[in-house]
């Protein structure tokens, strides 16, 4: 999203660490659920969500799992973000009991929509950054605000010349 950008420094996750980052996540919420029985369902925000949520459903065994799609802020319409695709409310109801997972929170605008949707629900992100950080109840990294993290889906391997052949 190039109107958020630039920021001064840049966090590389390779899928080696999302993994790890994402199990760490599911670790952290084991057995935090409302009840013995765990977690109900997993919902994963669209799309960064998505291989953080498979992960986290994995490790905690959740076979419940929903999308919810958020469409972001526009500077240019000024319009809030709102809710495209809702996930089956007769499974998630208010959210008790319920995982709601995304990769990072930023500026918090996501999880607000997200929130308001089903109110008693957990929030988990994997990476947070200070502004969001108030809607979040679990995340595993924080990084600085003008930090932009680069997710693996994002980036491809390619060549670089040796540092002596330069100049
Ligand atoms: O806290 P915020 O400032 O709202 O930003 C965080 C959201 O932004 C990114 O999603 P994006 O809207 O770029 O869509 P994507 O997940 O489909 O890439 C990220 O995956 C979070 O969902
Ligand atoms: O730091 C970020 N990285 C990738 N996507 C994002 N969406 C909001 N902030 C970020
Ligand atoms: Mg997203």
């Amino acid at each position: 999203m190039t109107d958020r950008l630039p920021h001064e420094k840049g966090f590389h996750v390779s899928w080696d660490q999302l993994h790890r980052d994402a199990r760490a996540l599911a670790w952290r919420l084991q057995g935090e659920g409302p009840d013995e029985g765990g977690w109900r369902a997993v919902v994963a925000i669209t799309r960064g969500g998505m291989a953080p949520a498979m992960i986290v459903a994995r490790e905690l065994d959740i076979r419940m799992v929903d999308t919810i799609s958020v469409k972001s802020y526009n500077h240019q319409t000024q319009s809030e973000p709102k809710v495209i695709k809702s996930p089956d409310m007769d499974v998630v109801g208010d959210g008790t009991g319920v995982l709601i997972i995304d990769d990072l929170v930023d500026t918090g605008k996501t999880l607000e929509v997200v929130r308001k949707h089903m109110p008693k629900a957990h929030i988990a992100t994997v990476y947070a950054k200070p502004m969001g950080r108030p809607q979040v109840n679990t995340f595993i990294t924080e990084v600085s605000q003008d930090t932009w993290i680069f997710f693996p889906w994002d980036m491809a391997l390619q060549y670089v010349e040796p540092y002596r052949g330069k100049d």
